[in-house]
């Protein structure tokens, strides 16, 4: 039986002034009709660094990150306060189409559309009215590069998406986010369905695009949490007990229910 853990006694860093950060969440809570399945979540994520959401099967660290960039929206009811660029987006009145272009969003699964790499690329750029071809072959080259993919497609770019192996698929939706030059980065998951060296290419990607955006990834994987990440959150029943730089949440727990999750007791 799982252990019983106070929720009162929680260990959540805060930052100054000084760091500039991408996004925060405020008593953010969620509730999936009488599920309460987020209480008071209070997260800021620094600008330009990779922070990992980790946590057992069912923390909730999916609905927060879905959270983030309004992905619940019909499916769950949010409260609390979202900010970004100094907005509070958890708001009626906010555009959720201009929100996701500034917080793309990357998923478990690759799910490329059925359709050729280079259309993968343009399609959402066409949608939003870039309509130049060499602005667009600009793009599909930035965004390939930007997610380590280009040298292995760039002679292939009307080959479809679905010939791809499924590591280079990952790659491809990262590059199809980033073409739409967000900002901040939410990829849930992403390399749990990709074999060992995939994973390790995905890895390389996300540490050379923090330089430009900021990453928030949910991973399972706590080797991954620890080789990426600036900071780790961990997640349990729906809480967030801990949120640390990632070397001392690894050496140096600081409550009972992140030491026996780390300790590998449960999860
Ligand atoms: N679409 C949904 N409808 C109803 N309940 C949901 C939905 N998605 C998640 N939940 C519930 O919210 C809680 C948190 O689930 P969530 O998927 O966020 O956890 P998680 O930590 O991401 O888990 P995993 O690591 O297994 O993906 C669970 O109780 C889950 O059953």
């Amino acid at each position: 039986m799982l252990k019983q853990y106070s929720f009162e006694e929680t260990a959540v860093q805060t930052f100054d002034d000084k760091t500039s950060l991408a996004m925060k969440t405020e008593n953010m809570q969620v509730f999936y009709g009488e599920n309460h399945a987020m209480f008071d979540a209070n997260l800021a994520f620094p600008k330009n660094q990779i922070t990992a959401l980790i946590g057992a099967s069912g923390s909730g660290k999916s609905t927060y990150l879905r959270s983030l960039n309004r992905m619940n929206d019909g499916i769950a009811t949010v409260t609390g306060k979202i900010w970004y660029h100094g907005v509070n987006i958890n708001e009626p009145g906010v555009n959720i189409y201009e929100i996701r272009r500034h917080i793309g969003m990357v998923f478990q699964r690759p799910n490329p559309f059925a359709k050729s790499i280079r259309e993968n690329i343009v399609y959402a750029l066409r949608a939003n009215g870039l309509k130049k071809k060499a602005e667009l072959e600009e793009r599909i080259e930035q965004s390939l590069k930007g997610a380590a993919l280009w040298d292995e497609v760039k002679d292939n770019l009307d080959k479809s998406a679905l010939s791809l192996s499924g590591g280079q698929q990952q790659r491809l939706c990262i590059a199809r986010s980033i073409a739409m030059a967000p900002d901040v980065l939410l990829l849930d998951e992403p390399c749990s369905a990709l074999d060992p060296i995939s994973t390790v290419k995905v890895e390389e990607t996300l540490l050379e695009l923090q330089k430009k955006y900021t990453i928030i990834i949910v991973t399972h994987n706590m080797q991954q949490a620890s080789r990426i990440s600036s900071q780790c959150a961990f997640f349990h029943l729906g809480h967030i007990m801990e949120y640390a730089p990632t070397g001392t949440m690894f050496s140096n727990p600081q409550i009972p229910v992140t030491q026996d999750y780390i300790a590998g007791s449960f999860g």
